[in-house]
């Protein structure tokens, strides 16, 4: 993985002003105006976004908030209507999935049906990228073909071995448990080595058990040296595993900062109004009982 661990630590992060649109010392991905509307809906009006390289970003905020839409554009999967956003200091603007996982930001995916009737293995083969029907190359390169074959298979099996997934090699995707599905959407990801991982959501449907395993192996990719950005709900996820949290409501960004500032950030507060701005409050009131 290209990112150097050192020089992207985590701690960079703890002299920054907690403001949204903030500079980052080592901007990986770098966003400027970007707006995508559904009819006359703006999902996403972000003005702009910086996420930092080597360090596991969150981004949150309430439902339709535009967290997905941001995901999908910035990935390729979506376009947007306006904005420029540039990744690893060279233009991404509009470029299709291909080209942003070429570049290395890879996104996750929920298992298809049609990946859950295939191998474990054959998933992870599936996922990288360039590959070919043995049918349609010419005779003069399938020693080629089969060498890139060998060298993927080797890259599946030492990813199945990290996510502890060697036994389930040859059963079918469909017959895995909840965690181990997001254990093998995470994997199919890192097949092609990337920079950095966008994942919606990584703990749905997760049992507590696995949860904390999932944390582990998260953190030690980002310990390796790659970027992460992650969308979820879940607020012990968000407290326990990342390094910085971004707040969007209603396609903005409202809020950025540590994890222990995000809670009693009054933007936050408002965002969330109707929702989980009452717990803190019947906490307090809790407290004040005793
Ligand atoms: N393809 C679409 N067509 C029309 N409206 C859409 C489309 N995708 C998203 N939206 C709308 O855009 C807004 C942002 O949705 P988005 O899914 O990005 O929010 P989110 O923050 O990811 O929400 P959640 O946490 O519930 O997944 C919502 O109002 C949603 O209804």
């Amino acid at each position: 993985m290209a990112a150097d661990p050192v020089g992207s630590h985590p701690d960079r992060l703890s002299a920054i002003d907690p403001e949204p649109g903030v500079r980052k010392p080592d901007p990986l991905l770098d966003l400027d105006q970007v707006t995508r509307t559904f009819g006359g809906l703006a999902a996403v009006r972000v003005e702009h976004l910086e996420v930092q390289r080597g360090v596991i970003t969150a981004l949150i905020g309430p439902n339709g908030a535009g967290k997905t839409t941001l995901f999908n554009v910035v990935s390729g999967f979506d376009r947007a209507d306006g904005g420029r956003w540039s990744f690893d200091g060279r233009p991404l603007t509009g470029a299709p999935a291909h080209r942003v996982a070429r570049r290395g930001m890879v996104r996750t995916f929920q298992l298809s049906r049609a990946l859950a009737r295939l191998t474990v293995l054959e998933n992870l083969l599936l996922a990288a990228p360039g590959q070919r029907g043995e049918r349609a190359l010419p005779a003069l390169l399938r020693p080629l073909w089969r060498g890139q074959e060998r060298e993927l298979e080797r890259r599946a099996d030492e990813l199945l071995d990290r996510f502890r997934l060697g036994h389930l090699r040859d059963d079918h995707a469909g017959t895995l448990s909840g965690g181990q599905r997001k254990l093998l959407e995470l994997a199919r990801a890192l097949m092609t080595r990337p920079v950095m991982l966008l994942l919606d959501e990584p703990m749905a449907g997760v049992n507590p058990a696995l949860t904390q395993s999932l944390l582990a192996h998260i953190k030690r990719l980002r310990d390796e040296g790659l970027t992460v950005c992650f969308v979820e709900h879940d607020m012990d996820v968000v407290m326990g595993i990342s390094d910085w949290v971004a707040v969007m409501a209603d396609g903005r960004l409202v809020a950025e900062g540590p994890p222990h500032t995000i809670g009693r950030n009054a933007a936050v507060v408002d965002a969330y109004l109707g929702k989980r701005h009452d717990e803190p409050e019947a906490a307090e009131e809790k407290d004040e009982e005793e």
